[in-house]
C-alpha cells in the first residue's frame, strides 16, 4: 500500500453507523446515528470535531478504533495511511498506531497503578516522568490507583498515555474538561507538538476557543453528520467566511460574539426526516431543504459544506 506524505493518516469516506435495536419481543429496527461522513486528517494536522452533545462525535472515534458495541452496523470506508481499517487491522493498530484519549476517565484500569498504565507497552519510565512534570503531576502519582485520583488528575493520566505512545494517529475525545485553563493549554500544546512532529490529531471538543487556538481545520457535526469542514481561520473570522447557517449560529453563540443562543434543539437520531437536519432551525430553509432525499457535502471556497444554499 502507498504510504507517503500525500496519503492522509486517516481517510474516512461515506461512513455510516446504525444500531440494530430490538423493540418489544423480537421486532428489530435500525437506528442510524452517523450518516455520510467523509473526513481526512493529514500528517501534521489537528482537525477539531465540534458539535453539540449527541451529534455523533464519540461514535465516530469509536468507529475508527473499532470499539463500537456489537449491535453496530458500519458502512463506508476508513483507511489508516492507505490501509483499510478492517476489524483485524483495527485490532492490530489500536493502542500502538492509533491512540485514543477516551471521553470518560472510567477507561482507566481500576486494578493497575497509573504509572505502568501510562507507560503502556512501549513507553519508558523516563518518558513518563517527563510528561508528568509538564502536567504538574508528582512522581508519587505513578504509584496511585485510579480511584485515588481527582477527575482532573485522571484526565491528565489519560492524555499522558496517548502522548507517550508512538501512535501516528491520536484521537482525543474531550481531553480538557475538569482541567484548569493552564493545564488545558499544556494539553493542547502537547497535541500541537505531536502534530508538528508529523502525526495526525483528531480533537473532539466542546471548547471552540481551544480549537481556535490549536486546530488547523474544524469539522462541525450536527445530528450525526458533518455540516461544514473548513480551515480554522474561517471560524475565527465568522460571518460570511463560514458556509453553513449552523456554523454561523455557533459562532454567534460564543461569549465573545454576543452569546446569541440558537432557538430549538438538535433532532434525535430516531426522529430524523429526509432533507437537511438543520432545516427546522434555519432561517434560510426552503422547500428544497426539507424535500431533498440527501444533501451532499460540496466544496465551497476552500472548505466543504452540506447546504442547498451555500455559496
Ligand atoms: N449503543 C448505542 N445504541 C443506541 N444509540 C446510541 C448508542 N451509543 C450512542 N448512541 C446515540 O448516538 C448519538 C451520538 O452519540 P455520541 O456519543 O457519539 O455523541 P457525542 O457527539 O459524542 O456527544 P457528547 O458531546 O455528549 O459526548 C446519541 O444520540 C446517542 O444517544
Ligand atoms: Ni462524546
Amino acid at each position: 500500500m502507498a504510504n507517503n506524505d500525500t496519503v492522509p493518516v486517516l481517510d474516512i469516506q461515506n461512513l455510516s453507523v446504525k444500531f440494530r435495536m430490538y423493540d418489544k419481543g423480537l421486532r428489530q429496527s435500525e437506528l442510524q446515528v452517523i450518516s455520510d461522513i467523509s473526513l481526512n486528517i493529514k500528517a501534521g494536522e489537528i482537525v477539531a470535531v465540534a458539535g453539540s452533545s449527541g451529534s455523533g462525535k464519540s461514535l465516530l472515534a469509536h468507529a475508527v478504533l473499532g470499539i463500537l458495541p456489537k449491535n453496530a452496523i458500519v458502512n463506508g470506508s476508513m483507511q489508516y495511511c492507505g490501509t483499510e481499517l478492517t476489524p483485524q487491522a483495527q485490532a492490530n493498530l489500536r493502542g500502538r498506531d492509533i491512540a485514543l484519549v477516551p471521553q470518560s476517565v472510567s477507561y482507566l484500569d481500576p486494578l493497575k497503578k497509573v504509572g505502568p498504565q501510562v507507560q503502556g507497552l512501549y513507553g519508558t519510565k523516563a518518558q513518563q516522568s517527563q510528561v508528568f512534570k509538564r502536567f504538574e503531576l508528582s512522581e508519587e502519582t505513578a504509584e496511585k490507583y485510579p480511584f485515588q485520583l481527582s477527575g482532573g488528575m485522571a484526565r491528565r493520566i489519560l492524555v499522558s498515555t496517548a502522548v507517550i505512545s508512538d501512535a501516528k494517529l491520536i484521537i482525543a475525545d474531550e481531553p480538557t474538561p475538569g482541567l484548569s485553563p493552564e493545564i488545558a493549554e499544556t494539553t493542547m500544546k502537547f497535541f500541537r507538538e505531536l502534530a508538528d512532529e508529523g502525526r495526525a490529531v483528531m480533537l473532539i471538543t466542546h471548547d471552540i476557543d481551544l480549537a481556535f487556538m490549536f486546530a488547523d481545520r474544524i469539522a462541525v457535526f450536527y445530528a450525526g453528520t458533518t455540516v461544514e469542514v473548513a480551515p480554522v481561520a474561517d471560524f475565527i473570522q465568522g460571518g460570511d467566511a463560514l458556509r453553513h447557517p449552523y456554523s454561523r449560529a455557533l459562532w454567534n453563540a460564543l461569549p465573545q460574539n454576543g452569546f446569541k443562543p440558537i432557538a430549538g434543539g438538535q433532532p434525535y437520531a430516531g426522529s430524523l426526516k429526509c432533507g437537511c437536519p438543520y432545516a427546522a432551525r434555519c432561517c434560510h430553509s426552503s422547500v428544497e431543504c426539507t424535500t431533498a432525499k440527501t444533501i451532499k457535502m460540496q466544496k465551497v471556497r476552500g472548505g466543504e459544506v452540506r447546504c442547498c444554499h451555500a455559496t
